[in-house]
């Protein structure tokens, strides 16, 4: 500051202002770091013009030496006032050079911008001498040099002109003092900024410093807090560390309590499941003993009250037998009684032939003797009286024995009437089985077959097909079966005709009767029916038998027979043969309603009056069958053969009349039903066949159900059957089985359907008869 008071007091010379401007350089130089560039590119200038001013004042002020000594001063004050003059001109106002700057944050300092126009930036100084530089330096010429008022012309106007350049030069110095005064000023507020600065700065250190230490003390507290924070995570870890394991290990315990306690939960509700199951298990048990209990009480009861039904039946049947058989008895004694009255009769007959030859006799004798009874007219009279007693013996005679054929005639009407109650208590569809024997040994093993129930001979058990259990072990399941009657191997169709003759004995009295076989082929079907010792056969044979005793009892029948075959859906008459000679009208089956009857159009019917013509018909319809038949295939295996009997008797004595049919039928082969692989005409059979026999089954499932519609129509051969089966009709099914190992399979299955139609209840028959009133 000192420097700066002593600096303000010199001359503002060039050079003083050029030392004045390098010591403030210097100082900034020193202090101000900030500021330094520009205040110093300012005072670099300002030193660079003070230069250039003071070498201009220097080239310019140097005396010419043409010169006047007396000149001196003035040219020595006009020095002065040139040089600033000179200074003004070179360099110009000081702040000049500011203008020439960018804008910058100092335009916020703004001050007075002395500005010089362009004319006067352009205009160059002039010398001393009052030329231009380029001038002063051209050599004058020869007239100038020697024209003196010239020169002294020139000279004046050349002091004018350096008067004038003094005065611009004087206040240009006065601007440029002013200029100077101004830069002090700048310099002093520049200095002012500059300790202002500075101490800013100084604070701004210290401040720094402070935040140095302020930064350090953080770092390091930062570093503690780290280090702190570190140690706490660590502990905070291992603690979690500890926690987890204390967790875990708390964790693993509970789950272990847990589990334990689960254990003994599942423990303690599997015990109370087990004790809960175990008593509904005694609860159901002890319900299904007592269930068990009441429904065999209720059995037992069933039985009992069955076994006294069954032996009420039995006694009942047993009284009606023994009834019969009294009356057979009786009727046997009455008709030994006839007998014997006959003899008697024919005896009193021939008594009284001879008593009449011999009254003939006895008349001659009497002829003879009267001429003696005059003479011996005492003895006369006696033998007159023991004729009339003889006579009225033969009358009383005559009268027993008509009035025992009354008795036998209506007791057989009587007889009739309970036998067919008896039939309808049997149920009006019976199913029998028969079981063919082996016929050879080639033909394979025997089936397991049992019939346990000797006594009823109505129960068959069959060892089913082995099976083989997870262990390897074999066993045969049984099957038992029960039907109306069980045939064994051995059995002679004599025996089973005496099964059915009661049903034969039903169509004589004016019921439908249908007899079928069903079972496979080779089962003994044909042999059952058609034999020579067969059901056909012994049927007629029988019912010829009974019409001829029949007629003793006023009975009067007739009897037609025809035979037809059901193949292929079609209906072909077996007594007319249908070959490319003969061709067959076609049959048409026809229903009658009201007589329940059936007959078929276009169909032969032979009059069956002799049992030989029975023989004949059916050897005529065996031939027929041949003929259709293929070498390969048996006809008889795959159509069914119906014999129908027709019987229409009239009693002329009671004015009975009854028309009863009987059908006896043999069936296809069953076995069809299942065993299927045919092809062509043979698939086309067997499609029939197995059609039929469903057919045939659902018309007994549906009488047995009772159903409003009973679905005759399906098939041939139960339209045919229409009123053979079913309502007004009995029906008997044999169940033919073979007994073979390898049929053990189409066994089961024809012994099941014959359960499912024995299991079948049919509605009560009625005869066709029509029966006086009065007769009952
Ligand atoms: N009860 C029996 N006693 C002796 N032989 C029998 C008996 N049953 C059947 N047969 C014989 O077994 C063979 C086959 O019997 P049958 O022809 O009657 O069988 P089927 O069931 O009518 O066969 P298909 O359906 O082919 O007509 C015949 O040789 C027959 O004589």
């Amino acid at each position: 500051m000192h420097e700066d008071s002593s600096s303000t007091d010199e001359p503002q010379s060039p050079l003083g202002i050029l030392q004045l401007l390098r010591n403030v350089q210097r100082r900034l130089a020193l202090h101000d770091e900030d500021h330094s560039p520009r205040v110093s590119l300012y005072i670099e200038a300002a030193i660079r013009n003070c230069l250039m001013t003071q070498h201009h004042n220097h080239r310019t002020l140097k005396p010419p030496t043409t010169y006047q000594p007396s000149r001196q001063a003035s040219s020595t004050s006009s020095t002065s006032s040139s040089s600033t003059n000179s200074f003004n001109k070179s360099i110009g106002p000081p702040r000049s050079n500011t203008l020439d700057r960018p804008k910058t944050s100092r335009n916020n300092n703004a001050r007075p911008i002395h500005t010089r126009s362009k004319s006067q930036a352009a205009t160059r100084p002039r010398t001393a001498h009052g030329l231009y530089e380029e001038e002063r330096h051209e050599p004058p010429s020869k007239t100038q040099t020697f024209d003196v008022d010239g020169r002294v012309g020139d000279m004046e106007n050349q002091f004018k002109e350096l008067k004038d350049m003094v005065n611009n030069t004087l206040s240009e110095r006065k601007g440029h003092v002013d200029a100077l005064e101004l830069a002090k000023g700048r310099v002093t507020e520049l200095e002012r900024e500059r300790d202002r600065l500075e101490s800013r700065n100084e604070r701004l250190r210290t401040e720094v410093d402070g935040a140095k230490d302020d930064l350090r003390h953080l770092h390091h507290e930062l570093e503690r807090q780290k280090w702190e924070s570190n140690r706490q995570i660590e502990d905070l870890n291992r603690q979690h560390r500890e926690t987890v394991e204390d967790l875990s290990r708390q964790h693993r315990s509970a789950v272990d309590d847990l589990s334990k306690e689960l254990d003994y939960l599942k423990d303690q509700e599997s015990k109370e499941h087990q004790q809960r199951i175990e008593g509904l298990t005694r609860h159901y048990q002890q319900e299904l003993d007592d269930e068990r209990q009441k429904k065999e009480r209720e059995i037992k009861d069933l039985r009992l009250r069955l076994g006294n039904e069954h032996d009420d039946m039995n006694s009942a049947m047993q009284r009606k037998d023994r009834e019969m058989q009294e009356m057979r008895s009786a009727m046997e004694g009455l008709r030994s009684d006839l007998e014997r009255e006959r003899a008697l009769k024919s005896s009193l007959q021939t008594n009284i032939a001879e008593l009449s030859a011999s009254n003939t006799t006895l008349e001659a004798k009497i002829n003879s003797l009267r001429s003696q009874v005059e003479f011996l007219e005492s003895d006369s009279k006696a033998q007159s009286d023991s004729f009339a007693n003889m006579e009225a013996r033969l009358q009383d005679a005559m009268r027993i024995a008509e009035e025992a054929r009354q008795k036998l005639i209506k007791e057989e009407t009587e007889r009739r009437v309970l036998f067919n109650k008896y039939q309808e208590l049997k149920g009006n569809i019976r199913v029998m089985c028969r079981v063919r024997p082996i016929l050879h040994q080639s033909e394979g093993e025997q089936a397991g077959m049992s019939f346990p129930d000797e006594k009823t001979s109505a129960e068959i058990v069959l060892a089913g097909p082995e099976e083989k259990s997870s262990l390897g072990h074999i066993t045969r399941k049984n099957y038992p079966f029960e039907f109306d009657r069980v045939f064994v191997p051995g059995t002679q169709n004599e025996e089973v005709f005496g099964e059915i003759s009661q049903l034969v004995q039903s169509a004589l009295d004016g019921y439908n009767v249908c007899i079928f076989c069903y079972g496979q082929t080779g089962s003994g079907k044909t042999h059952t029916m058609s034999s020579s010792d067969g059901m056909i056969p012994k049927a007629t044979h029988m019912i010829y038998d009974t019409i001829t005793k029949l007629r003793e009892k006023s009975w009067e029948y007739s009897m037609e027979g025809s035979f037809v075959e059901v193949y292929n859906e079609e209906l072909n008459d077996l007594l007319t043969p249908n070959d490319h000679h003969h061709k067959s009208k076609k049959l048409e089956i026809r229903h009658d309603d009201a007589r329940k009857q059936t007959t078929i159009l276009n169909c032969k019917t032979v009059p069956l009056d002799s049992a030989s013509s029975v023989e004949t018909m059916l050897q005529e319809a065996q031939k027929n069958r041949s003929v259709a038949a293929t070498k390969a295939n048996e006809r008889s295996s795959r159509s069914h053969s119906i014999f129908i009997l027709k019987l229409i008797g009239e009693n002329y004595a009671t004015g009975e009349r009854c028309e009863g049919t009987l059908n006896l039928v043999d069936l296809a082969g069953s076995e069809r039903l299942k065993h299927s692989q045919a092809e062509g005409d043979r698939k086309r059979e067997t499609q029939n066949i197995n059609k039929s026999l469903s057919c045939l089954g659902d018309v007994i499932e549906a009488l047995g159900k009772g159903s409003g519609h009973i679905p005759y129509r399906n098939s041939k051969l139960t339209h045919l059957l229409q009123y053979s089966l079913g309502g007004n009709s009995k029906t008997l099914m044999f169940v033919m089985v073979s007994p073979l190992e390898t049929h053990l399979k189409e066994t089961l299955t024809s012994l099941r359907f014959a359960t499912k139609v024995h299991n079948t209840h049919i509605g009560t028959a009625k005869a066709t008869k029509k029966i006086k009133a009065s007769d009952y």
